[in-house]
């Protein structure tokens, strides 16, 4: 079918899932730490994660149990049948291959992580594909794995657009979120001692998938930072005329994906009322679904030296089927029997450690077929 997904809700035809082929090992470095900080807090009370920085450890190896990763496999393969049996299309990115050492640019070197959370570094708008400016260095090339399912979609008449690439010098991130953030005494570590390059060209685009909220012919784009203001801006250019592009102010560190989803035209899983009063009127005026507080047992029980990349809410990172079916995590019963009060059909997927490898399944997802999927205008004027 056509590439054609304007929203979250309508009915899911073809989908893009993740691969965790190959994933060993995540790499400490100044973009990974300015990425996953928002969760610091929950980490030092729960995990200690950061451990205190040698001067000379700018980059720091976290290898990932081979326990998790094979479970993680086991998970993504099982969602995968699940999508075969409900008729739904799946493309798989190619795999990490175990050979593939570590890229270089001219500015960093850094390791290659496998395409598993592919939610993040693309964005569909319709027909178009619209590959993303990074935020990690290790995800710099993640999309040249999607080339062959992007590829069939641009044989079939899709659009398909890059974004301008980052060099990713220390100097091309703004910090002033995270500084902003570790206010005196707070558990958020500053990620501070960037480094001069010969390449420091300033502030730089960088903005991800997960960051937009897709409404039909509105967008709603987390700007957080200047790295983030760029990307919306380019954005807001480059689709002028097609969709109306809007800004939402820190509702995250960068991803919105596990604060506000869609579930239909005038209906929004919110994390909680703080995120709701951040959005804007015209989002305020939609029904709200609150999931109850996570719970600490609904997830497993990690080692001090596990990275925990996520917070406890990564489980409202459901994916819709439909405006009334709904794809969530089976260890959140919770979200499942208040999602059921609400006359929504569950579809429970296992995936154990979501905490341990930044997303869930909206992460692992691009939907890029929704049936009837059109640029309506869903806000009221
Ligand atoms: N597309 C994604 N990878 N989104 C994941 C967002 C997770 C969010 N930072 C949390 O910890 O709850």
């Amino acid at each position: 079918m056509l590439l054609n997904s304007y929203d979250s809700w309508s009915p899911l035809r073809e989908v893009v899932l993740g691969s965790a082929d190959n994933y060993t090992s995540h790499e400490r470095e100044l973009s990974f730490d300015l990425f996953f900080h928002d969760e610091t807090p929950y980490s030092r009370i729960y995990y200690p994660r950061h451990a205190t920085r040698g001067a000379d450890d700018t980059k720091k190896r976290s290898p990932i149990k081979q326990r998790y990763v094979e479970e993680l496999r086991e998970d993504v393969e099982q969602m995968a049948e699940i999508f075969t049996q409900l008729n739904i299309t799946v493309h798989r990115p190619l795999p990490l291959d175990a050979a593939t050492g570590e890229i270089r640019t001219p500015v960093f070197d850094a390791t290659v992580i496998p395409p598993l959370n592919v939610r993040d570094n693309s964005i569909v708008f319709g027909d178009e594909i619209i590959e993303t400016p990074p935020l990690v260095r290790s995800r710099y090339f993640e999309t040249q794995f999607l080339k062959p399912v992007y590829a069939e979609y641009f044989r079939r008449g899709a659009r398909w657009t890059v974004m301008p690439r980052p060099l990713m010098t220390d100097a091309s991130f703004d910090l002033s979120y995270v500084a902003d953030a570790a206010k005196p005494g707070s558990l958020i570590e500053q990620v501070t001692d960037p480094q001069p390059s010969p390449y420091d060209t300033g502030f730089e685009m960088m903005i991800d998938g997960a960051q937009c909220l897709r409404l039909g012919r509105d967008v709603f784009v987390n700007v957080s930072n200047a790295n983030h203001a760029l990307g919306f801006d380019w954005l807001e250019r480059h689709l002028a005329g097609r969709f109306r592009v809007h800004r939402l102010h820190r509702l995250a560190d960068s991803h919105i994906d596990s604060s506000v989803l869609a579930l239909r035209p005038g209906l929004l899983l919110v994390r909680s009322t703080d995120v709701a009063e951040k959005l804007p009127k015209a989002l305020r005026r939609w029904d709200m679904i609150f999931p109850p507080e996570p719970q600490d047992n609904n997830f497993p029980d990690y080692d001090d030296d596990d990275l925990v990349l996520t917070s406890r809410y990564i489980d409202l990172n459901v994916l819709s089927l439909s405006p009334d079916t709904v794809m969530v995590n089976a260890a959140c019963p919770e979200l499942i029997q208040t999602l059921e009060k609400r006359g929504f059909t569950v579809v429970p997927v296992r995936h154990r450690h979501r905490r341990l490898f930044g997303g869930g399944l909206h992460c692992f997802t691009l939907d890029t077929v929704r049936e009837g999927s059109a640029p309506e205008d869903y806000l009221e004027d």
